[in-house]
């Protein structure tokens, strides 16, 4: 591309906060390096991006797609269909937008809009999150220009040539929560001088850290320990239906939310799912944390995910199988142990990538000027 023609981007993926997060960072960073470039999103119908992508101010369209489910199910004989309709969409998209480079994030849009895109010539890069990558990014890594990747040793799945170790990208509010203790507190109206856990089951919600909570909130009341419990929206309703927050005033149930980073910046203690989102996010926040993976995710990859942070010590990590019954006490037990969170705090502090979104941005715009 010739100089001063104006940067057309395509972000593609979705389904999941896990990859479209990320997706967000990116675009507001190119967006501060390149104020005219022009971006669109091509997300999944009915999934998280439709409603997100708007809010953060860009554009999305969405394609007819679906994954396919692991039981034979009527919805994956359209699978088929489906797919080649998304991709007649997309090549329609790409003719209209005419991108110079079409990003994908993972997720099912990723897959026809990157595969169209490749077809016609355009380069593609993919951000992989996870320390082992789901096939639709296996598949279009072989096409991509670059693979960006949060974990070393990547180069086995994609090649060695195409791997950037960038980490994954986080969105700016979240690089200064240490300032905003304070905020976070008044934003959820919890008080000044008692411990803080924020809690958080991943963009879905998690039923192993909610039954874990349900189980200890007298143990938690009585510590006087307060908790911003992130539920999910598939438990929400029943979670508020039987406990209210009148009974147990140091508690917040919420189903989502939206101001995560002061929601981190509340917190002394965070529990999590290891999603690779979520960790990231962690050690840009750099606080304490404890990791209950997740058994039920491709390959057991948040085991991995978790694996690697704890083997530095730099959270803990507590079984799923064994959660219920111990992961509220080992909470309990830290928030004593000033010393313990001190040395986590530290070593997952190492561990943070805070320029992630810019170093793939400014990747992204080079490759699409020399397109
Ligand atoms: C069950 C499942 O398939 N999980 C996968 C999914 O997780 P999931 O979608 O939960 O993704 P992550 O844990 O990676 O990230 C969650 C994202 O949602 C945000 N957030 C979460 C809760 C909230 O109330 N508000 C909010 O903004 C977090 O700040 C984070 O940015 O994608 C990840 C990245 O591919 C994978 O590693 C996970 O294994």
């Amino acid at each position: 591309m010739e100089q001063g023609r104006q940067i057309r981007v395509i972000i593609s993926g979705g389904g999941t906060g896990g990859h479209l997060f990320p997706a967000l960072a990116i675009a507001d960073a190119l967006k501060e390096l390149e104020p005219s470039l022009e971006l669109l999103f091509v997300g999944a119908r009915g999934r998280i991006e439709m409603d997100r992508v708007p809010k953060a101010g860009y554009r999305i369209i969405g394609l007819d797609i679906q994954g396919l489910q692991r039981r034979l199910t009527w919805s994956n004989l359209l699978f088929p269909v489906k797919l080649i309709k998304s991709i007649l969409k997309s090549n329609k998209i790409i003719k209209e937008f005419r991108p110079g480079i079409a990003v994908g994030v993972g997720g099912y849009a990723s897959g026809p809009l990157l595969l169209a895109a490749s077809r016609k010539g355009i380069p593609t890069v993919v951000q992989e999150q996870n320390s082992y990558p789901g096939i639709t990014n296996k598949n279009l890594a072989k096409k991509a220009q670059r693979v960006f990747v949060a974990y070393e040793g990547m180069e086995r799945f994609f090649g060695a040539g195409k791997v950037r170790l960038t980490g994954n990208p986080v969105r700016e509010g979240l690089l200064e929560t240490g300032r905003k203790k304070a905020e976070g507190l008044q934003h959820f109206e919890l008080e000044e001088g008692k411990k803080t856990i924020f809690l958080t089951g991943g963009s879905l919600g998690a039923g192993t850290l909610n039954r874990s909570v349900k189980a200890h909130l007298d143990l938690l009341r009585a510590n006087q320990v307060q908790v911003i419990w992130q539920t999910g929206k598939f438990y929400y309703h029943d979670i508020k239906k039987e406990f209210s927050e009148k009974e147990y005033p140091g508690i917040r149930i919420m189903e989502f939310i939206s101001r995560v980073d002061l929601a981190y910046a509340a917190a002394d203690l965070i529990i999590a799912r290891a999603g690779a989102g979520t960790i990231s996010e962690l050690c840009v926040v750099g606080k304490p944390a404890i990791l209950v993976p997740s058994p039920n995710v491709a390959e057991d990859h948040q085991t991995k995910n978790a694996l690697a942070l704890a083997k530095q010590e730099a959270a803990l990590l507590v079984r799923d199988e064994t959660a219920t019954k111990e992961l509220i006490p080992a909470a309990l037990q830290l928030l004593g142990n000033t010393e313990k969170q001190d040395m986590l705090a530290r070593n997952i502090r190492r561990l943070a990538k805070p320029e992630a979104a810019r170093e793939i941005a400014a990747e992204i715009i080079k490759i699409a000027q020399a397109s």
